[in-house]
């Protein structure tokens, strides 16, 4: 397994993923035609802001299993992209939480009492003492745009400081707010206008792209404004104008609309406005959280164990998951065969479930049962995708669950669909962790579901299994296991054989020139 690490994270991450047995590659420089060909064999890739992570990516990268993003924002990766290919994309979303808050703080002293500015004239012979006159942040009101988890330790923090606090954020509540002794105003501009101090944590998004122009920069009067959340979001062009010639007091921003920021930048000629190279993660503590965390996640996936902070797949709680891990390859097969035998265009998937896995949250349950209905017809499908697979050709997916149960301490059975015609397979762990298929449309059955099977629907006469039997011996098709089902004496039965190889069409033909033998599917399973 190779994992490909294209921005620098710290070598606690390279060596957890070394010490799982992974191959490792840093390469920093990758980009364009470089990064396509290094990731190409690559099962996981682990980046930061650095890199962009576009579709041709993930066109490249076939092996790829999950793309980690140690640190918090992925609007360099394409999500939707990683959906369609099957890629889970994770994220560190706490280690670097602190380090961006306290950068912020930073950044609001280093924009209101000058302190890069008086510095740099310091360094070079001047004592400039009368040329800053800065602004306290005591009884100033502070305006935070995005109260999440970055937001809220600026909150606490600049509390701690003396400030009074609003907030604009469309997706929290008053009382969410109210926790940090903010005031929530609705209205972004009112927000801005109530502001000494303005401070920016969203992530970009198209609704936040640009949500910071001329127009706002304007409410700004006498005002800061830091950004150490994302660069797309102000304009910086009006962002240089208001501070410049506008009525704004300055601005201190970590992050740029392109980055490396360009030496070109009208940010770069206006003295009041302070810059850092995007540093608001970059502390030891941080890198190390992160690099961390995000090498626990590729591990996690390359281990078809849960990825707590996947982006783009059902989420699962890491204490529920050894209670339901059993239960993801026995759906996934449930759902194989029930696809094999109906072998029709599929309008919709039924996934119920009884007993013990019932108390259960099946989410990803559902997801691999899902995987197993599209692998037959799909290249490649897993958990993450399967979902969005069965949305976009608008297959109907339900879940459905009964505590109660009469055989078995749990059974999940499959249900697939093609307008009039439908089929159900159940199956459930003997033992705790031993896959068996105990009903086959009806048919109570005790089939261990591996390899090359052959279901032989057939009229419940003498000498027909003889007849399968010897037919197959003839053709060199070795019987490895057998279990046979029928409905009433004399009438339909269903029987499940376990074959060593596949059974060829013409082997198939001959058995059903036999007017006993009613209907036979052959099922591939475990990949071969
Ligand atoms: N400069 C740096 O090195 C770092 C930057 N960041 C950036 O900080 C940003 C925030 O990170 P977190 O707080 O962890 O994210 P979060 O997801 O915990 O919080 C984001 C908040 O923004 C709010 N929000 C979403 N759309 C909004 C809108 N249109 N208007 C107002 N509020 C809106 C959400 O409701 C949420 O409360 C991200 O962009 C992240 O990439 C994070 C860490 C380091
Ligand atoms: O975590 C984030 O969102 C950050 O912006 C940190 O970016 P970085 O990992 O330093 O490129």
């Amino acid at each position: 397994m190779k994992v490909l690490v294209t921005d620098p994270i710290d070598d606690a991450g390279l060596d957890r993923l070394r010490e799982a047995g992974y191959e490792v590659e840093t390469n920093y420089e990758a980009a364009g035609d470089d990064l396509l060909e290094a990731v190409a064999d690559a099962n996981a890739l682990i980046v930061r802001s650095g890199t962009d992570v576009n579709e041709a990516v993930f066109e490249a990268a076939e092996d790829l299993v999950i793309v980690g993003r140690a640190g918090i924002g992925v609007d360099n990766i394409d999500i939707e992209a990683a959906t369609d290919h099957g890629v889970i994309v994770a994220n560190a979303p706490e280690g670097n939480v602190r380090a961006a808050a306290e950068h912020t703080v930073a950044m609001a002293f280093a924009g209101a009492r000058w302190i890069p500015q008086a510095h740099t004239r310091l360094k070079d012979g001047e004592w400039a003492k009368s040329d800053y006159l800065g602004y306290e942040v005591n009884n100033k009101t502070l305006g935070i745009i995005g109260l999440g988890r970055v937001g809220q330790e600026v909150a606490k923090r600049l509390d701690g400081l003396g400030m009074d606090l609003v907030v604009f954020d469309p997706y929290i509540s008053e009382e969410r707010a109210a926790q940090f002794g903010a005031e929530l105003i609705d209205d972004l501009d009112d927000c801005l206008e109530a502001s000494d101090f303005v401070t920016i944590h969203t992530p970009l998004l198209p609704e936040t792209e640009n949500m910071i122009g001329e127009e706002e920069l304007a409410l700004l009067e006498d005002g800061f404004l830091i950004n150490c959340a994302r660069g797309g979001i102000v304009d910086e062009a009006a962002l240089a104008d208001a501070v410049e010639n506008g009525p704004m007091a300055g601005a201190a921003l970590d992050v740029f609309a392109e980055e490396p920021l360009s030496a070109d930048s009208p940010l770069l000629d206006v003295d009041e406005i302070v810059v850092t190279p995007h540093l608001g993660a970059s502390t030891e503590a941080a890198q190390e959280n992160v690099a961390v965390d995000t090498a626990d996640q590729v591990v996690a996936a390359l281990n078809d164990q849960p990825v707590l902070n996947a982006l783009n797949a059902p989420s699962v709680d890491e204490t529920a998951f050894p209670r339901i891990e059993p239960y993801l390859g026995l759906s996934e097969t449930a759902g194989k065969i029930a696809a094999q035998l109906l072998g029709e265009r599929i309008s919709s998937v039924e996934v119920h479930y009884e007993g013990d896995i019932a108390n259960e949250d099946v989410d990803l349950v559902t997801a691999s049962a899902l995987k197993g209905v599209f692998k037959p017809l799909e290249w490649q499908v897993n958990a993450v995708n399967a979902p969005r697979l069965a949305e976009e050709r608008g297959i109907e997916v339900t879940e459905s669950k009964t505590v109660q149960t009469e055989d078995f301490q749990s059974l999940v059975t499959v249900k697939v669909e093609d307008g009039d015609t439908s089929l159900t397979v159940s199956g459930t762990l003997f033992a705790g962790d031993d896959p068996r298929i105990v009903r086959i449309d009806g048919y109570r059955v005790d089939a261990i579901p591996y390899g090359h099977m052959l279901v032989a629907r057939n009229k419940d006469k003498p000498g027909v299994i003889g007849l399968i039997g010897s037919v197959l011996g003839e053709n060199d098709i070795n019987i490895a296991g057998m279990f046979n089902a029928r409905e009433t004496i004399g009438g339909e039965a269903l029987t499940v054989y376990n074959l060593d190889v596949d059974v060829p069409d013409e082997v198939l033909e001959e058995l059903l020139a036999d007017d006993r033998i009613i209907e036979l599917k052959t099922i591939t399973l475990n990949g071969q």
